[in-house]
């Protein structure tokens, strides 16, 4: 893999790039036709490298790969403290069929449970939170199911009565509490599963998963031809329930209570329990690869510091400033992002700051 910096000098070379700008637009680059003897031209450099750039789009130059750019971030995070959040679908697993089996590596298990140990850490997913801890069997993160409408995270800090606020230490076995917005929803919750399993028995490969605070219906492997029959069998399900509304992942539904809770205010909320919420010092790093992720990239622009970085291998609408191209790519980065911090501090100052086990 050649380095941001490579192409930018090979594209100068050949005249296509003028200078180094994140925001500047680059025309499409079509490969240069071999000459008369069938030699390529002296400025062509060779195949590997022409797919390379060609993979560069100008959205790769507004979304940076996290991998070229880890120097310039890191950098940027000297003497702050980088909080992470990970998505887990797509993002430490990769998509596979069955969503039962999208089981993580034990290496990207290994990578987070080393992040984690230097970092506050936090799995913000679209799953049950339980049905993710079962997937990820760290017990140094925090986790937030259901798009973060199911929280356990430490107590939210108290005003008391002096007018001070008393922060709970983040992380103490024992000390953390539920956080579920959503809660009055669940009886519907539970008869929109059984109405929606029953309207799309007859369907084949369709499947719902009950996440606890939301539902999925699954059509990854649904024939195409019998996809509109499962989307009006789902709409006229949920036509009894006005307070429910739905959205559409990676070849799923997904039903959700609608209140004003998304992954974005999970991400606040876990900084404000964490005590990181007020510090310009903090820097949130999330990683996510769904249009659900989305919502905490804004939240990060809006704060105006940190890290969103989308997890695609394709151009795509996203508010994230980086891009790591699948999970393999996520896995080398947080690998390297706990490298960095290891260089630079010693775990058991870590564990005295979180206190939270590996
Ligand atoms: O927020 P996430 O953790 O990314 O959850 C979003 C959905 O992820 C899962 O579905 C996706 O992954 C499955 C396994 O790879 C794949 O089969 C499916 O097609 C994808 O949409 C999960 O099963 C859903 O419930 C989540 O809503």
């Amino acid at each position: 893999m050649i380095s941001e910096i490579q192409i930018f000098k090979i594209l100068q070379a050949m005249g296509l790039q003028g200078s180094h700008s994140s925001k500047r637009k680059l025309q499409p680059i079509s490969k240069a036709k071999n000459d008369e003897n069938g030699s390529a031209h002296s400025l062509v450099p060779p195949d590997s490298i022409i797919s390379d750039i060609e993979s560069y789009t100008p959205w790769k130059f507004e979304h940076p790969s996290a991998l070229d750019s880890f120097e310039r971030m890191m950098k940027a995070a000297k003497g702050k403290k980088i909080a992470v959040f990970l998505d887990y679908d797509g993002t430490l697993s990769p998509i596979v069929d069955d969503p039962d089996k999208a089981f993580m590596s034990d290496e990207m298990r290994a990578a987070v449970r080393e992040v984690a140990k230097y970092f506050p850490t936090a799995i913000v997913s679209g799953r049950s939170r339980e049905k993710v801890k079962q997937f990820v069997q760290l017990s140094n993160v925090y986790y937030a199911g259901s798009h973060g409408m199911d929280i356990k995270a430490p107590p939210r800090p108290v005003k008391s009565s002096d007018g001070k606020y008393h922060t709970i230490s983040p992380g103490i076995k024992g000390n953390e509490v539920a956080f579920q917005p959503a809660k009055k929803f669940l009886p519907a919750i539970q008869e929109i599963i059984t109405e929606l399993e029953e309207e799309t028995k007859k369907i084949q490969g369709a499947s719902v998963e009950d996440n606890r605070f939301c539902v999925s219906v699954h059509f990854r492997q649904v024939r195409d031809e019998d996809y509109s029959i499962l989307q009006e069998k789902v709409k006229s399900v949920l036509k009894n329930y006005p307070e429910f509304h739905l959205s559409e992942g990676k070849k799923v539904m997904e039903i959700r209570p609608s209140i004003e809770w998304d992954k974005g205010h999970a991400l606040e909320y876990l900084l404000e329990t964490l005590g990181l919420s007020n510090s310009s010092d903090v820097l949130p790093l999330y990683i996510g690869d769904d249009r659900t992720d989305e919502d905490a990239f804004k939240v990060i622009k809006s704060r105006g510091r940190g890290f969103p970085i989308i997890v695609s291998s394709t151009p795509k609408d996203t508010k994230a400033s980086y891009s790591l191209k699948d999970p393999s790519e996520v896995l080398t980065f947080l690998s390297r992002l706990a490298r960095w911090r290891k260089s630079s501090s010693s775990t058991r100052q870590h564990s005295q700051i979180w206190g939270i086990n590996s």
